[in-house]
């Protein structure tokens, strides 16, 4: 069974693409344990945009990164796509994680020495997509993001909103089923953070894709399908 088959054949089911159970995440800290995420529930539907906020140290990241397998629960489970995610070893995990998941994290940034286009074709490679379906791939995703004029162009040669944007389409061309965003309109004003939203919309709808992001930017989450609200590791809505 090919992928796109085999992830039609899921989403057919009624099943959350993601599902947090009771999920624990401790950390020690010389002789004392530090209770970051304290039972957290959680879905993310496929094709939905769901945003967590809170303040800063309330756990959204530590949250952000088991959901993306780049950390794994002290308790409790994630189920991905129909699969026990958190308790996978790490060589499914990251098979999992660089064929159905894309990353908008600092430190998934951009390379400052490849240009946007390489940048994007680096996505298809790491995920062993056909060396032919690249080209095609990386100029759709940068058309979509509405950087097709400036695929040559390096990092250092764009704006910031037009870096983010190059990071989206590097998130996105190796098809993921679930994209992961930490903050990503952080650096950016309001003008270009509602050209992001917009993109995001965008993205769920032509390329069949859910959204899970952090914010702490109000205005952004009215456009969100859902809103966890995190106090001290716990949501309160
Ligand atoms: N590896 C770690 N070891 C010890 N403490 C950690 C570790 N990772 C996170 N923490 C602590 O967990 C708490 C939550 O951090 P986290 O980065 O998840 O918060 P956040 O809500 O994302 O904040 P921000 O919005 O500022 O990024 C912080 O107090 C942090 O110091």
């Amino acid at each position: 069974m090919n992928k796109e088959t085999e992830v039609h054949n899921d989403a057919a089911s009624n099943a959350p693409l993601l599902e947090v159970k009771e999920m624990e995440r401790s950390f020690q800290v010389g002789s004392k344990e530090l209770h970051v995420l304290k039972g957290i529930n959680m879905k993310v539907e496929r094709q939905k945009l769901v945003m967590l906020k809170g303040r800063s140290g309330s756990g959204k990241t530590t949250l952000l990164n088991s959901l993306g397998g780049l950390d794994t629960p002290s308790k409790g489970a994630i189920h991905f796509n129909g699969k026990p995610f958190s308790t996978l070893s790490d060589k499914q995990r990251t098979k999992i994680r660089r064929n159905d998941m894309g990353f908008i994290f600092q430190a998934f940034a951009l390379m400052p020495l490849l240009s946007a286009y390489e940048n994007v074709e680096l996505s298809l490679r790491m995920a062993n997509k056909p060396k032919k379906e690249w080209k095609d791939r990386v100029e759709e995703c940068l058309e979509l993001v509405g950087l097709e004029k400036r695929m040559h162009h390096r990092p250092f040669e764009l704006s910031g909103g037009e870096q983010q944007r190059v990071a989206i389409a590097k998130a996105i061309a190796h098809r993921p089923i679930l994209l992961l965003a930490d903050e990503p309109t952080a650096e950016l004003d309001t003008a270009m953070s509602a050209q992001v939203m917009a993109l995001f919309q965008n993205i769920i709808r032509n390329e069949q894709i859910a959204i899970c992001m952090t914010t702490h930017d109000p205005t952004i989450l009215e456009v969100a399908d859902h809103v966890y609200e995190m106090v001290d590791g716990k949501f309160i809505s």
